[in-house]
């Protein structure tokens, strides 16, 4: 049976971190580091991880900027407060919360944040200073599921990784990082044939696909870490009620694996605090603070 990772508790440690850092940082600079957060519109799940943010934000001893735009807010307006947040020198780090509304341009928006205050990670100018090794914020949803990875398994070089997933925010720069560790990496997609022979040469699996249970237990190679992106929300066994899964088969997968991570309480935790980690940073980088 294999290992569950517990990337809650692994969270819960980097976010005690980040709060230690701030006090340090808070003693030298004079201020705390600032967070601003935008939401356009009600999507319920944004408005969730919002609040969590903002939360996490205080307890660290953060200060954070909430800004909570209509549904119908302009792409002109919301691009006039990246600009007024871009130009605050109490911002250090800007977050928009995505998806954005169908009519807003989120490529033009997330392109308008300054890339040293990218703490997302998402801009181009991020990406491709990921890319050629250049110091920039990397995106939190891979980056956290690089610490579980080598929490779990130190020295990553020479490991054969496969990432199930070509997305710009997670699969591409999770191959970035893994490829940084010197890993051996594969990104495999819809249009890759016999997934199931990719994946079981794979010592390290990341799933992110957003597809359910996609990830089957019999594909993977005996001892492999198993790193699971996906949320999903499919039905439960009881009548009108929904459960969260990921993009792996978890009980078969842990028949196999040597450690596998759990959806909810896994990659999940760790984005929100590698938020606050690379706001820390962005404002120390910002202050000329080692
Ligand atoms: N600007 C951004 N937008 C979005 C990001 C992001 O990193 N930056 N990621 C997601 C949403 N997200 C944070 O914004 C996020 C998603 C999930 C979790 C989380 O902890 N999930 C829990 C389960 C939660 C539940 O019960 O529903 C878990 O996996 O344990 C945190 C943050 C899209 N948008
Ligand atoms: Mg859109």
């Amino acid at each position: 049976m294999a290992d569950i990772i517990d990337g809650k508790a692994f969270a819960a440690g980097l976010r005690e971190e980040v709060r230690e850092g701030v006090t340090a940082f808070a003693a030298k600079a004079g201020r705390a580091p600032g967070l601003a957060v935008v939401l356009v519109g009600e999507d319920p799940a944004s408005a969730v991880y919002v609040r969590s943010k903002h939360k996490a934000c205080v307890t660290a001893g953060m200060e954070s900027f909430e800004h909570h735009l209509p549904a119908e807010t302009s792409e002109a307006d919301l691009l006039a407060l990246i600009g007024q947040l871009n130009a605050d020198p109490a911002v250090d780090g800007i977050l928009v919360q995505l998806p954005l509304p169908k009519h807003i341009d989120e490529t033009k928006v997330i392109e308008a944040i300054d890339p040293d205050k990218d703490v997302d990670g998402f801009t181009t100018a991020s990406a491709g200073r990921l890319a050629t090794g250049q110091d920039g914020f990397v995106a939190c949803t891979p980056l956290g599921c690089l610490m579980l990875l080598k929490d779990r398994l130190g020295d990553l070089s020479g490991k054969s990784a496969v990432i199930v997933g070509r997305s710009n925010i997670v699969g591409k720069p999770m191959a970035m990082l893994l490829l940084k560790e010197s890993c051996t990496v594969t990104i495999a997609h819809s249009r890759t044939q016999d997934l199931a022979h990719v994946i079981g040469g794979a010592d390290i699996v990341v799933a992110a696909v957003g597809r359910p249970e996609m990830v089957k237990g019999a594909w993977l190679k005996p001892g492999a870490t198993v790193i699971d992106v996906g949320i999903n929300r499919v039905p439960a066994a009881e009548e009108g009620k929904t459960k969260l899964v990921g993009d792996v088969a978890f009980d078969e997968a842990m028949e196999v694996a040597a450690a596998v991570t759990p959806v909810p309480g896994g990659v999940g935790p760790m984005t929100i605090a590698c938020l606050l980690h690379n706001t820390l940073a962005a404002a120390k980088r910002r202050e000329g603070i080692a």
